[in-house]
């Protein structure tokens, strides 16, 4: 495991970036599908209606297997669009089976915006995160966009409001003795690796 002591955030991210990247597409495979098996059964997926996932990019394990489970099951999923703007903003839009993709500016697909389909996050049920690193008390390093937190900025004003869950995807090797809190930060109820179950809250 990584300890976070005496890393700037950045080092921190380079390393775990790093880290990630550097497992096969072997490992990747294997680790996606574990990853399903840990969450497919859970009843926090499996009461889930309104889901937002992403697609990898940089590494990150891959959520697309929980996807298709998803739709399979008749469920409405939502990936992350980035704003046109203001550019440090994104929205999460309902993704439709076989619908085409593209880059965004960061090299990630993506629908092309229709806001009809958009979704306020907070009426989502169930939002699966990507991370560059993650700890057992609920704290998430990301990719330092501010996207998410920006995006959860609400239930820092809300405290009552408990939608939607979140919950962090990472490979095991992207997990930290413990991450300094920001300011900013909105805990994750847990992180899910191909191996296990981290708790937050
Ligand atoms: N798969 C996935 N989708 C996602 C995110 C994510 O972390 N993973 N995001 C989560 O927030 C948002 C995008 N946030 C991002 C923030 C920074 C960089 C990034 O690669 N930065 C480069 C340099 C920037 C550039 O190319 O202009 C870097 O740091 O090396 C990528 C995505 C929305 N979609
Ligand atoms: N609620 C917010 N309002 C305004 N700015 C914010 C907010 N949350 C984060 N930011 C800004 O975003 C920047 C990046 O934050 P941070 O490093 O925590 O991102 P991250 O969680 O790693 O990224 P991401 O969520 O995109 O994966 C910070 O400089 C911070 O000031």
């Amino acid at each position: 495991m990584i300890v976070a002591d005496g890393l700037s955030r950045p080092a921190l991210r380079r390393t775990l970036r790093q880290a990630r990247r550097q497992l096969s597409g072997q490992q990747q495979r294997l680790a996606s599908r574990r990853l399903l098996r840990q969450l497919a059964q859970h009843p926090l997926f499996r009461r889930a209606r309104h889901i937002a996932l992403y697609l990898p990019n940089d590494g990150e394990i891959d959520p697309r297997p929980l996807m298709l489970e998803a739709q399979r099951r008749g469920k409405s999923t939502y990936l992350p669009v980035l704003n046109a703007w203001p550019r440090t903003r994104m929205a999460f839009q309902r993704l439709m089976p076989g619908e085409a993709l593209r880059s965004n500016r960061f090299g990630i697909a993506e629908p092309a915006v229709r806001p009809a389909r958009q979704r306020k996050i907070w009426t989502l049920d169930l939002v699966l995160m990507p991370l560059v690193g993650f700890d057992a008390f609920g704290g998430r390093l990301g990719m330092g966009g501010g996207f998410y937190d920006r995006s959860l900025a609400y239930r820092k004003v809300r405290k009552k409001c408990h939608k939607p869950t979140l919950l962090g995807l990472a490979h095991e090797c992207q997990k930290v003795d413990r991450l300094p809190l920001e300011s900013w930060d909105v805990s994750l109820q847990a992180t899910v690796t191909d191996d296990g179950w981290y708790g937050g809250k």
